[in-house]
């Protein structure tokens, strides 16, 4: 179909009046570019320097409905949380971001300011890891999809993997446990504060420079935090083949996060054990590496001894270990 069909033209207020190549101009004019973009958006592909001849590369999607909603969070928070998912996997491998493509589906009459919006968020979050966003596609579709494409550099370090915890290795974790999940909470009960909780779960915060500080350091393993600690946990345990100890007692618990958790019945350390979309760094380095004071040391590898491989306080955990898009309490 023809752009601007119906509509007012000069003004359009929807995405079907602006048309799919109105809407990649507002799109890709709202970016910016930086010294890894040999050429950004507008070719039939972006051309991104990538110094050490290794590119890591991930992806994931955020859909309408299941990842976020309109009536919780704006455009521009999805878009800075889109980009802080794929920004945090580069990092978790021990990289530096440097580009990111954005994939989008949008009903037709979903008005302009959405993507648009979406965009500065997501060229603002980028912007904090001093990445760029050089290219993407867009297409119709009924549920709003926001699939993002990260790269990144080594900078001529080794990529800390999943599969190098070794028994002995200390588990150490930076940034936040389990604020997103208790601001999933309160929104989900239908309030809007405390704040703090419900901004932790519209705009994560990943620690990107601790990704490669921590691969400088001599990590072992390392992965993001998406899923919940255990969770995530138990993807280095299986690769490393080893058993991994969380001590909860080392997990800060915050007392605001008590008090939510008194008020909707839920024991708090249920968000910090299993809680995602925090995106905090989790690694596993040698015990005698003197680590920065914003690493938490939270437990101990140990020799693999069968199922389960993650245990808290040396018990197993019998409860979901974190989000499973597939799992029982999923429809
Ligand atoms: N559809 C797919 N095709 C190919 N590889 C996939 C597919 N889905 C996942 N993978 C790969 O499987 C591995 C684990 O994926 P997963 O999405 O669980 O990791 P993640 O992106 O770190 O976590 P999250 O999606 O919770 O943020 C990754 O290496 C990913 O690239
Ligand atoms: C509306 C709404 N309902 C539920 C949640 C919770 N949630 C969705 S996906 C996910 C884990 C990471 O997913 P992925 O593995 O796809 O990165 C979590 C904790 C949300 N954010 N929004
Ligand atoms: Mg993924
Ligand atoms: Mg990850
Ligand atoms: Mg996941």
């Amino acid at each position: 179909m023809l752009s601007s069909p119906g509509g007012n033209p000069h003004h359009p207020s929807t995405v079907a009046e602006l048309g799919e190549f109105g809407l990649i101009r507002e799109l890709t004019s709202r970016l910016d570019t930086t010294p890894s973009v040999h050429l950004g958006p507008g070719d039939d592909a972006a051309v991104v320097a990538a110094p050490d001849r290794r590119v890591v590369a991930t992806t994931d999607i955020l859909l309408e409905g299941r990842h976020f909603r309109r009536d919780w969070s704006t455009a521009y928070d999805v878009g800075r949380k889109a980009a802080a998912q794929n920004l945090a996997d580069v990092a978790a491998m021990g990289a530096v971001p440097t580009a990111l493509l954005l994939g989008l589906v949008v009903p037709a009459e979903l008005p302009v300011n959405w993507p648009t919006e979406l965009m500065d968020g997501i060229r603002d979050e980028a912007r904090v890891a001093a990445a760029a966003v050089v290219g993407g596609d867009v297409t119709r579709g009924d549920v709003i999809t926001v699939a993002i494409t990260a790269l990144g550099d080594l900078r001529d370090k080794a990529a800390v993997t999943r599969s190098g915890a070794r028994a002995g290795d200390v588990v150490a974790v930076t940034g936040w446990l389990g604020w997103s999940a208790a601001g999933h909470a309160v929104l989900s009960r239908g309030f809007r504060s405390p704040r703090a909780f419900v901004e932790a779960h519209r705009r994560p915060e990943p620690p990107y420079h601790a990704g490669p500080a921590a691969a400088g350091l001599g990590a072992t393993a390392m992965t993001d935090v998406s899923d919940g600690l255990i969770a995530d946990l138990g993807h280095i345990a299986v690769a490393s083949r080893v058993r991994i100890d969380v001590r909860s007692r080392q997990l800060d618990v915050p007392l605001q996060m008590s008090d939510i958790g008194q008020a909707v019945g839920v024991d708090p350390l249920q968000w910090v054990l299993t809680g995602g979309e925090d995106h905090a760094i989790v690694a596993t380095f040698p015990r005698d590496r003197k680590l920065p004071a914003r690493w938490r040391v939270i437990g101990e590898v140990l020799p693999p001894t069968g199922t389960p491989q993650v245990t808290v306080d040396g018990a197993p955990w019998d409860r979901a270990g974190g989000w499973d898009h597939f799992g029982p309490d999923q429809d």
